[in-house]
C-alpha cells in the first residue's frame, strides 16, 4: 500500500505569509513494512553507516552483504510483525503524532509561524529531503532536534553528518542550529519522573524500577563518545528528582548487535538476575527513546519480560515512553524555545500559557 511521506505540520502559516523558521524532528527511521522484503534495505542503510558499525568498509560491506542481510531481515521482520499497527510502524505513527502535538503547542506558544516537520536518519523522508523541501517553502532559520536525549556517535552525530549533507546541496543554506542533546534538561527529567509517578498512581508499583537504555560497542565510549556519561547523568538526575537510590532505581543496556562487548550490565541478565533474586514485579522504562518503537515494544515489553518469568519473576511491566504526551510536548517545546533564543519567530508569543 503506497504511503504519502509528505508530513507538513503547517497550521499557524499560510500562503500569503511564507513561513520563515522551522523545527526539524529527527528519529531513527523505521521498515516500510514487517517483511523481510522491506526490512532488508532497511538494515542495509542502518548497518551501512560508518557511524554506527566503524569497520574497514570492504570487510564491513563483505560481512554485511555476505552474511548479516541475509539472516537478519527474516529474523528482524518477524519480530515487527509482533507490533506492527494498523497505521504502521509505533516508531513512524509515534514520531508523526509527536510532530503534530509539538506543532500546535509551538503554533500556540510562539510569537510567529513556526513550522514543525519530521524526517527519518533511515528511509523516508530523509533528512536532505525536509530540508529541501523547507528550503523551497521559505524557511531561513532551521532548528534541528534529534529525538535522542543522550548524544551518541551512532545516533545524533549521524543525523549530523546527515544535515551536514544535506547544507551541502544548497546554493543558501538556512541559518542552522541543531540540539546536541537534551540528557539532562530540568524539564525533560521533569517529564520522565511525572510519567512514570502516574503510571505508578494508575498500576501500582513494582519492586524495583529497571531504566533500559539502548546499548553501543563499549570501544565508541573509550574512544570518546560521550553516551555512557549522558546515560548515567540522565539516570543520576531521575534517582535525585524522584528521591530513589541506586538499589530502587537500577540501569541496563539493551539491544546488543555482534560480538564485541557492549555497555553492561546487560538488560537481559539483569532481569534474569533480578527474578532470580526473589524480585517478582519489575517495572521498566526506557528513557533513551522519545517514542516507542520495536526496542520498548517487542525487546522490553515482550522478549525480556519472559526472560524475567523464565527466571522466576511474575510481571515485568513496561512503562511506556513519553511518545505524544502533554509531559513530552511541554518538555520539547521549551526546550526548541530555549534552544531558538535571539530569533524572533520563537519568542513567547504575548499573553501565551508557554
Ligand atoms: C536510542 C538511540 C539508539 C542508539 C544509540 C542505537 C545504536 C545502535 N543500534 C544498532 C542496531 C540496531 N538498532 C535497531 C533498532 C533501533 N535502534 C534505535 C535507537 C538507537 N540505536 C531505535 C529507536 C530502534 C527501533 C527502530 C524501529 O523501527 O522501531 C536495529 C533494527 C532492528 C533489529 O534488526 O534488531 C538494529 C539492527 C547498532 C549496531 C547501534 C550502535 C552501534
Ligand atoms: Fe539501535
Ligand atoms: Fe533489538
Amino acid at each position: 500500500m503506497p504511503r504519502s511521506h509528505d508530513y507538513t505540520g503547517v497550521a499557524g502559516s499560510s500562503r500569503d505569509q511564507p513561513v520563515q523558521a522551522a523545527v526539524l524532528l529527527v528519529n531513527l527511521g523505521t521498515p516500510e513494512a514487517p517483511t523481510a522484503q522491506a526490512v532488508r534495505p532497511y538494515l542495509a542503510e542502518f548497518l551501512g553507516d560508518p557511524r554506527v558499525i566503524d569497520y574497514p568498509r570492504w570487510l564491513w560491506w563483505l560481512i554485511l552483504h555476505g552474511v548479516i542481510l541475509r539472516v537478519r531481515p527474516a529474523r528482524s521482520a518477524h519480530a515487527y510483525q509482533r507490533i506492527w499497527t494498523a497505521q504502521g510502524s509505533p516508531l513512524r505513527v509515534g514520531s508523526e503524532a509527536l510532530a503534530a502535538r509539538l506543532q500546535e503547542k509551538l503554533s500556540e506558544a510562539c510569537a510567529e509561524p513556526v513550522r514543525v516537520a519530521l524526517a527519518m536518519r533511515y528511509g523516508q523522508p530523509s533528512v536532505p529531503a525536509q530540508i529541501e523541501r523547507l528550503q523551497r517553502e521559505g524557511v531561513r532559520r532551521l532548528l534541528v532536534l534529534p529525538l535522542y536525549p543522550q548524544y551518541s556517535a551512532t545516533s545524533t552525530g549521524s543525523v549530523i553528518d546527515a544535515v551536514a549533507e544535506a547544507m551541502q546541496m544548497l546554493r543558501w543554506p538556512p541559518e542552522l542550529r541543531l540540539i546536541n542533546d537534551y540528557h539532562d534538561d530540568a524539564a525533560h527529567i521533569d517529564a520522565l519522573a511525572r510519567s512514570i509517578e502516574q503510571w505508578w498512581a494508575t498500576q501500582g508499583r513494582g519492586e524495583k524500577l529497571l531504566l533500559s537504555f539502548h546499548g553501543i560497542p563499549s570501544r565508541y565510549v573509550r574512544e570518546g563518545d560521550p553516551y555512557l556519561e549522558q546515560c548515567q547523568a540522565t539516570t543520576e538526575a531521575l534517582r535525585q528528582r524522584m528521591g530513589l537510590d541506586e538499589t530502587q532505581l537500577l540501569m541496563s543496556f539493551q539491544s546488543r548487535v555482534g560480538r564485541e562487548p557492549w555497555l553492561q550490565p546487560y538488560t537481559d541478565a539483569t532481569v534474569r538476575e533480578l527474578a532470580a533474586q526473589g524480585i517478582r514485579t519489575l517495572d521498566v522504562a526506557c528513557p533513551g527513546f522519545a517514542v516507542d518503537c520495536l526496542e520498548t515494544l517487542e525487546e522490553i515489553a515482550m522478549q525480556n519480560h519472559e526472560f524475567f518469568r523464565e527466571a522466576g519473576g511474575d510481571a515485568l511491566r513496561y512503562i511506556p515512553a513519553l511518545n505524544d504526551t502533554p509531559n513530552q510536548v511541554g518538555s520539547l517545546a521549551a526546550l526548541v524555545m530555549r534552544h531558538a533564543g535571539g530569533w524572533a519567530e520563537f519568542a513567547p508569543r504575548a499573553g501565551s500559557p508557554a
